[in-house]
């Protein structure tokens, strides 16, 4: 890759994605808030992944002033159920509570994604785009969402489950890309990293 790469998130699974697919880069992440306006779940999630991009690449623009031939990753997860978005819990009783309502169903994963892309004269350029994966989820007994909140597995996790731990054994089946259930749709940021460093 021609351009400096900065995944601007505290996540270590959207670290541990990037660097399985051989992507050499840094992680950063801003202490300010983001907050969306607006109203459809792609919408959302894209708004959140540009605003993460935007903070982290002012932070870095103010200590070392123009951001050049780099380009700045950020990233949002959520899930929707029913139309209704369900962030991360915030607490166990809320994580049960989400659980309750996703067991025995299915709702939809959206991550979205953007890139702050700086060229040599550090003019930007910025990609969204939102990713959905349908996850389908086995029926759970109250024993068994207690038990598996009681891992506090959920407690990082939007929606309150990680697909990819111990609560493997209640996923039924995906539509679509796995990891963007993860919280990052792997292939289609390395190969939207390439075709922005073959134009750099
Ligand atoms: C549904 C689901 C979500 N998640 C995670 C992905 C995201 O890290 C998290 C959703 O929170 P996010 O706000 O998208 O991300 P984050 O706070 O973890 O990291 P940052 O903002 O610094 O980039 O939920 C899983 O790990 N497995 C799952 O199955």
């Amino acid at each position: 890759m021609a351009k400096k790469v900065i995944l601007a998130s505290g996540s270590p699974r959207r670290k541990e994605l990037l660097e399985q697919v051989g992507v050499e880069f840094e992680q950063r992440v801003s202490g300010k808030e983001e907050r969306y306006t607006a109203t459809e779940p792609k919408e959302i999630v894209k708004e959140l992944a540009l605003m993460k991009a935007e903070n982290v690449a002012s932070d870095i623009e103010a200590e070392k002033g123009l951001l050049i031939d780099t380009v700045v990753i950020g990233a949002d997860t959520i899930v929707v159920l029913d139309g209704q978005i369900l962030g991360k819990p915030r607490n166990e009783e809320h994580a049960f509570e989400m659980l309750q309502n996703l067991q025995g169903r299915s709702h939809e994963v959206y991550t979205g994604v953007a890139f702050l892309s700086y060229n040599k004269e550090g003019k930007k350029e910025v990609i969204s785009h939102a990713v959905e994966t349908k996850v389908h989820v086995h029926e759970m007994s109250e024993k068994e969402i207690r038990e598996y909140v009681a891992t506090k597995d959920p407690m990082d996790k939007a929606g309150g489950y990680g697909i990819q731990g111990v609560f493997a054994a209640y996923i039924d089946g995906i539509e679509g890309d796995y990891y963007n259930v993860v919280g990052l749709p792997v292939s289609y940021v390395y190969q939207q990293l390439k075709e922005i460093c073959l134009m750099c």
